[in-house]
């Protein structure tokens, strides 16, 4: 190993949950004077996110997702990553990588195999309990897994290492209650319970809290992030609303968010419960029932066995019964606060420099 400054290509494109970690190694190789390149897709997410890091430094390349086995679309897949090899190995070549690190998905597969292929020590990161099928065949051309839950190691034949997941700095750094709440026009001094979808499928989710909040006690006020595709739909099925319900689209403040929250309600996406587990956030996790491989009930299970959250499927939740569910825990403030130590348990701060020390170690 040398101290050296080293360019390490970083794959992390088409979702929130790859972007993020991504952009949380970036930063961390940036201060210790390395030189990342993330490779990100041409998906909106993803170019609004970069644009709010103007000193890293971004490449884009269309976005793979796998077809179904039998599907007619399997070829041109196939063929797109073939191409998609190809042009990475371009890339790794005129930028004079050192490392590749995937941060999950199919997106991840050929500039990894690419990197594999020229005799690169590569790299992957899965943050889910249970590892999406991609990350795993991508595991069989890197040196190590890195993993942000522990019962992911059993899926790899790969040695792995817990590091946690990645978090935006931003994340690690909230902002005062009295600050947030300002930002959401809300009261600093009311109890508050901040719903969040993650960034995609979270209309069950959306109707069962718009149904649940006007049964809620009138001094609890209601941040609710429906997310940008449910929010007309959620405005308009639920035209008269209590006071101390606000309502919103995308929240690109989420640091607020969390700094304002006594409860969250949210799918279990790895991001956001790395995200609540940082903010020591007590929880109630509805996983998102269509994830693949029913991995969002995993990651739940880590935090709902933690005792940080409670997990309840979305099939078994009515109006009433999360009505019933919230209002016991927001006016039970001591088990909130086991909850939220249980959750502080769990985060793992310095997960971006667990990353970059374990990479930089083996090159
Ligand atoms: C439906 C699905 O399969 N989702 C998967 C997807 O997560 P997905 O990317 O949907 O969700 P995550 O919970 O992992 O992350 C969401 C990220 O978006 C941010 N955010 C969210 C809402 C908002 O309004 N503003 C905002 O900034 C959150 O702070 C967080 O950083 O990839 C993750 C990582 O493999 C998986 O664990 C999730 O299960």
């Amino acid at each position: 190993m040398s101290s050296s400054p080293k360019r390490i290509l970083i794959a992390c494109g088409g979702t929130g949950g790859h972007l993020f970690p991504g952009i949380a190694v970036a930063e961390a190789l940036l201060e210790q004077g390395h030189e990342p390149l993330l490779l990100i897709s041409q998906k909106k997410i993803d170019a609004q996110a970069s644009a709010k890091y103007p000193h890293l430094k971004f490449h884009t390349v269309a976005a793979i997702a796998k077809p179904g086995t039998l599907s007619p679309k399997m070829l041109p897949f196939l063929l797109a990553l073939i191409q998609s090899i190809r042009s990475s190995k371009k890339l790794i070549r005129e930028f004079g990588a050192q490392a590749v690190l995937g941060m999950g998905g199919f997106t991840s597969l050929p500039p990894v195999y690419a990197g594999h292929s020229l005799g690169l020590k590569t790299f992957i990161h899965d943050s889910n309990a249970r590892p999406g099928r991609a990350n795993v065949l991508t595991s069989r051309f890197c040196n190590k897994v890195f993993i942000g839950l522990e019962p992911a190691a059993g899926f790899f034949h790969k040695p792995t290492q817990l590091t946690g997941t990645p978090a935006r700095p931003e994340i690690l750094h909230l902002p005062s209650r009295a600050e947030a709440a300002k930002n959401f026009g809300l009261d600093p001094d009311k109890t508050t319970l901040v719903v969040t979808g993650g960034s995609q499928g979270a209309l069950g989710l959306n109707q069962l809290i718009a149904k649940a909040s006007p049964m809620l006690p009138e001094n609890i006020q209601i941040l609710h992030i429906a997310g940008p595709n449910d929010y007309e739909r959620i405005k308009q099925e639920n035209p008269s609303q209590r006071p101390g319900y606000h309502l919103m689209g995308f929240c690109d403040q989420m640091p607020s968010a969390y700094a304002l929250a006594d409860l969250v309600v949210t799918r279990s996406g790895a991001s956001t419960l790395t995200e609540i587990a940082l903010a020591s956030l007590p929880s109630i996790l509805v996983p998102y029932p269509y994830a693949a491989d029913d991995h969002q009930t995993a990651n739940a299970k880590v935090f709902s066995d933690a005792g940080a959250a409670r997990l309840i499927q979305q099939k078994d939740l009515t109006p009433e019964s999360l009505a019933k569910l919230l209002t016991d825990l927001l006016t039970n403030p001591g088990a909130l606060k086991l909850m939220a130590n249980a959750a502080k348990s769990l985060a793992i701060p310095d997960a971006a420099t667990r990353v970059t020390s374990a990479l930089l170690a083996e090159i």
